[in-house]
């Protein structure tokens, strides 16, 4: 009786596809999200598209995101699945957690202690021209403490963080879009390994030996630090416990191996960028290095420096942090989620297994929300009176179920890091050898985390107290 079913639904707008390949040509293979939001004006805030019979819906506009991956969680929170991303082993890290009450209270607050954010500005000090690895250091030791208990002094010829590195950079490479044909024709994966074009056989068998070596050696060293009666707690360590409280199955230790595995890609990375955002920022609007500065220097004292229990009390310093986090988002299209059901919104058709592609950068750009959004300014955040407004959502973080699992710790960290920074240092754009201001280019690089592409500014004691203090801060 198909025949007297009601017409279906249309799909919602879009480029219109071609047979078979569907929109495989309209689709951007770089820096995505500012086509994306291109067709915004053009579609609307719902675009469809189609690849090879994959269909791809984003979601242009705030209100359609929570509509649906919040409000209609239950069938939008499946993670699609990425062919090159299963070649290489590393499908482990999109489809955990429920475990993240465990992280929040005692390892969080004990990963974040003032004693790293304090390195920093010590390492910002003796070599200043280094500081995008000053930042890279920080949020790396911050995390490696908080999933392993494990103390890194310096990025330089640690065993561990070299094999994240290398891991995470393999990941990157291997899940751009056009960089393995394999993505777009999955059945590639089968083709023998001596096939002209198969190269990507070793590169994914390397990748994976990469990713093993990745989890098992700091797994290695929290399994040692438990055996010698060690007291460093972790995240890693606390599930390793509840698993021996529960009768200890080999399976779970596994996949706890593998929770923990992802740490590096999904929190270093990401809160590496937003605080390269966060000096970029500074360096370029002088103003607000000095309205944050003279609002610390009221409530914290110049020669101090600010910790947790300032925080209420520096409304202006908290709206830079969510203009940081607005601004530039550096997962401009969140990581895709996919339905698992054939859905209805407004009037179109959503067909399952689409994979939706929350497109942050149109969210945090829009003007009704945001007025001039490319501008920088924290004032947005704050009443008329200097007090914060309500607007305390950052979007950057995700929605729905699979909301970013590390977002308060990410929020912490950058709040941190920043009003530490400015405390204590003068960020400013740097000077050529004629004197004159070196522009910072505002260019992003693409991937799956967006970082700015390095850029060099100038970052120098604020006086000789602020000097002092931070010289001595680790005696
Ligand atoms: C500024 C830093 C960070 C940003 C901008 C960020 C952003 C995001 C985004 C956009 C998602 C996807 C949300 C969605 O699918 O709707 C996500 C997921 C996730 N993030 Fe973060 N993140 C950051 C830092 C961290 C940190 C520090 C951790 C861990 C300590 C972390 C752990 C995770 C995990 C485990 C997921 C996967 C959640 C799931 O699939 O259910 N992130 N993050």
């Amino acid at each position: 009786v198909s025949f007297l079913r009601k017409p279906k639904a249309p799909f919602p707008p879009g480029p219109k596809p071609k047979p078979l390949i569907g929109n495989l040509f309209d689709v951007p293979t770089s820096l995505a999200w500012f086509t994306y939001t291109k067709w915004r004006k053009q579609y609307g805030d719902l675009v469809f598209f189609e690849v090879f019979g994959n269909k791809f819906l984003i979601l242009n506009s705030l209100k359609a995101t929570t509509d649906l991956l919040d409000k209609r969680a239950s069938i939008y929170s499946e993670r699609p699945t990425i062919p090159s991303i299963l070649l290489m082993e590393w499908e482990f890290s999109f489809s955990f957690m429920s475990h993240t009450d465990k992280w929040r209270e005692k390892i969080v607050s004990s990963a974040l202690s003032p004693r790293r954010v304090h390195d920093m500005l010590n390492n910002m000090l003796t070599t200043p021209e280094d500081f995008l690895e000053h930042v890279e250091q920080l949020t790396t030791a911050i995390i490696m403490a908080m999933v392993y208990g494990y103390d890194i002094k310096s990025l330089h010829g640690d065993p561990i963080v070299h094999l994240q590195q290398d891991a995470i950079k393999r990941l990157s490479e291997g899940a751009i879009p056009g960089r393995f044909m394999v993505n777009v024709f999955p059945f590639l994966q089968y083709v023998p390994t001596w096939f002209p074009g198969a190269g990507f056989h070793q590169y994914f068998k390397d990748t994976i030996t990469s990713v093993r070596a990745m989890k098992q050696v700091p797994f290695d060293f929290v399994k040692d630090n438990m055996r010698n009666g060690g007291d460093r707690q972790s995240v890693l360590r606390s599930l390793l416990e509840l698993n021996e409280t529960q009768g200890g199955s080999p399976e779970r230790e596994q996949d706890m191996k593998d929770i923990a595995g992802v740490a590096y890609a999904a929190a270093a990375e990401t809160t590496t960028a937003t605080l390269m955002v966060s000096v970029m920022a500074l360096a370029m609007h002088p103003e607000v290095v000095r309205k944050a500065q003279a609002e610390l220097d009221a409530v914290v004292g110049l020669g101090s420096l600010p910790g947790f229990e300032h925080r209420s009390e520096l409304p202006y310093c908290e709206a830079v942090v969510r203009e940081i986090f607005r601004w530039r988002p550096i997962t401009p299209v969140a990581i895709a989620h996919a339905l698992n059901v054939d859905d209805v919104y407004e009037g179109y058709l959503i067909p399952k297994g689409t994979i939706i592609l929350p497109n942050i950068w149109a969210m945090v750009h829009d003007e009704t929300m945001y007025p001039d959004p490319d501008t920088f300014k924290p004032e947005r955040f704050l009443n008329p009176d200097g007090t914060l407004n309500s607007d305390d959502l950052i979007i950057g973080f995700g929605f729905g179920r699979r909301i970013c699992a590390g977002r308060h710790a990410a929020d912490a960290t950058l709040w941190a890091a920043t009003v530490s920074l400015l405390a204590t240092f003068n960020i400013a754009k740097a000077k050529d050898a004629a004197g004159k201001e070196i522009e910072i280019e505002d260019v992003f690089l693409d991937g799956m985390v967006s970082h700015p592409k390095p850029f060099k500014c100038s970052i120098t004691p604020r006086n000789e107290l602020t000097k002092q203090l931070v010289a001595n801060i680790n005696l």
